[in-house]
């Protein structure tokens, strides 16, 4: 079979999705491929799932938190009936795509999408030729190239598991292996944690994350920072992972040995080489319009591209800026600085805009506003002894310039100050503004001093 159609999208994850559906609104033939079930990371691996993992637990934490505090009584986390209640948001997800496709009259093809040309696909045997081509084919996890690498299973796993192993060992340190030691930890897992950075969660204010590595203790998470994974061995139907700290060899046992070391676009199978597409260390090379620098019929988006963080919104304004460019040629640019983000740990931690490195290289003068505020009103109201901000605020103009929050609600106040930057909103006007009390937006005027 030979197709041709106006766009020819790999994926159907969240990136893949938007594009394709703008497409076809502006009158083009559309088609798209995956080879796995319709629906991509974020809603049946990633973000979706994992929030509503995350959200009972987080539940039966502050429980166990008020213990004495009002409440009484034994609360337990039932793991397997948690995973059945995460089916009911993860197994509809296919159909409906399917569904959502056909009756946009977007052509869906399941299959192994592969350049065969500059313009181009083999999908299993079927040729579809596009005028343009999006390459919206996510990430995989990064090799890491320790003898031992094929004994490790992916946050997909813990995903799915029934059974919760008793010893669970995370290698990595940052989003997946903080927001997944949590849960677990919760689950019953006792968990370690093994990185590589002097500190976890390196994309976060370093205040806002000493503030909040208490919290692993609390939980009982082991955390062994500045330590790298070296080697894994298989031990009795258990694992050994060798280590190394400052030059030091360490050795953990575990049941379950997880990937949360990084992700890589996923683009070994695309086959990219026959379109005449360059690569760059593993990335397309790709200019701010997000087309690829060697063949103009190509463009990318989301994590495929990682032009900007692997983080949904950012698939979906990739998708919407290389569409913009598709259907109306090159003009407009990808622009990251104000992506705000959130590692759903317990409580939560938040980032967006610029940090002090940042602020100081770009030459900017600003105050700092930071505390530790365990002791405000929010923080004993949630029995939560994790809460503080570091916001930082331009001298002159008295814009805000980055936040960065740990602690009850900021999840939700972090696109506040998302919404203050994009916009060029002053300390004074979030100041002015009124906020519903009590609640976390309402202590945006004390941290602004
Ligand atoms: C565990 C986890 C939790 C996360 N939590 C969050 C969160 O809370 N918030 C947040 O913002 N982000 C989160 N992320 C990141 C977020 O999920 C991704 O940034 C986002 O889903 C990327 O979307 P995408 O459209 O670029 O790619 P994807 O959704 O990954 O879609 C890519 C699709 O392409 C298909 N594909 C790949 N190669 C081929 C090929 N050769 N042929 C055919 N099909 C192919 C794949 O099967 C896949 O379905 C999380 C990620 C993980 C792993
Ligand atoms: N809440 C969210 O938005 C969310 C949640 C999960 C994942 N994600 C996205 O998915 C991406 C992948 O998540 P991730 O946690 O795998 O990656 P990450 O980039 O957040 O963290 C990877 C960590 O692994 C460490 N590492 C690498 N090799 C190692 C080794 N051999 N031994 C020990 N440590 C090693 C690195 O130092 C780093 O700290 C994230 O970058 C993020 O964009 C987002």
């Amino acid at each position: 079979m030979h197709k041709q159609f106006h766009l020819l999208v790999v994926g159907t994850g969240t990136a893949a999705t938007v594009a394709a559906w703008r497409a076809r609104d502006a009158g083009w033939s559309v088609a798209v491929i995956d080879y796995r079930r319709f629906g991509g990371t974020c809603a049946l691996r990633g973000c979706d799932p994992k929030r509503v993992l995350v959200d009972a637990a987080a539940a039966y934490d502050d429980a166990k938190r008020r213990h004495g505090k009002g409440l009484a009584g034994e609360v337990r986390l039932d793991w397997q009936v948690l995973m059945n209640f995460k089916r009911t948001f993860t197994d509809p997800v296919p159909e409906k795509r399917e569904a959502l496709y056909a009756d946009k009259g977007i052509a869906a093809f399941h299959g192994h999408a592969r350049f065969t040309g500059a313009n181009v696909i083999d999908v299993d045997g079927d040729t579809l030729e596009g005028r343009y081509i999006l390459i919206a084919a996510g990430a995989e996890p990064a090799n890491l190239g320790i003898p031992g690498e094929q004994y490790l299973v992916t946050s997909e796993t813990l995903l799915t598991l029934d059974l919760l192993p008793h010893r669970i060992l995370i290698v990595g340190g940052g989003f997946i292996a903080a927001e997944f030691s949590h849960v677990a930890a919760r689950g019953g897992a006792q968990v370690t944690i093994v990185g590589e950075s002097d500190r976890m969660l390196s994309e976060f204010a370093a205040e806002t994350v000493d503030w909040l590595m208490p919290a692993f203790d609390a939980a009982g998470i082991e955390v062994h920072t500045g330590t790298a994974v070296e080697a894994i061995e298989q031990r009795d139907g258990a694992y050994l992972v060798r280590a190394s700290k400052d030059g030091k060899p360490l050795q953990f046992n575990a049941d379950l040995v997880v990937h949360a070391a990084g992700r890589k676009p996923d683009l070994q199978a695309l086959g990219v080489e026959a379109a005449g597409i360059e690569l760059e260390h593993g990335r397309l090379r790709l200019s701010g319009y997000l087309q690829s620098v060697s063949n103009p019929a190509v463009y990318a988006a989301g994590d495929a591209a990682s032009m900007g963080p692997q983080l949904t919104p950012v698939a979906t304004y990739d998708a919407k800026v290389a569409i913009d460019n598709i259907l109306k040629g090159n003009h407009r640019t990808v622009d990251y600085s104000v992506v705000p983000s959130v590692a759903f740990t317990i409580p939560p931690i938040a980032t967006v805009g610029l940090d002090e490195q940042e602020a100081n290289d770009k030459q900017l003068k600003f105050r700092v506003c930071c505390a530790n505020a365990a002791d405000w009103f929010t923080a004993r109201r949630s029995a939560q002894p994790v809460y503080g901000y570091k916001i930082l605020v331009e001298e002159d103009s008295g814009r805000i310039l980055g936040a960065h929050l740990v602690g009850p609600n900021v999840d939700e106040l972090i696109n506040l100050f998302a919404l203050a930057i994009r916009h060029g909103l002053s300390a004074d006007a979030l100041k002015e503004t009124l906020f519903a009390y009590p609640t976390g937006a309402s202590d945006i005027g004390s941290m602004l001093g």
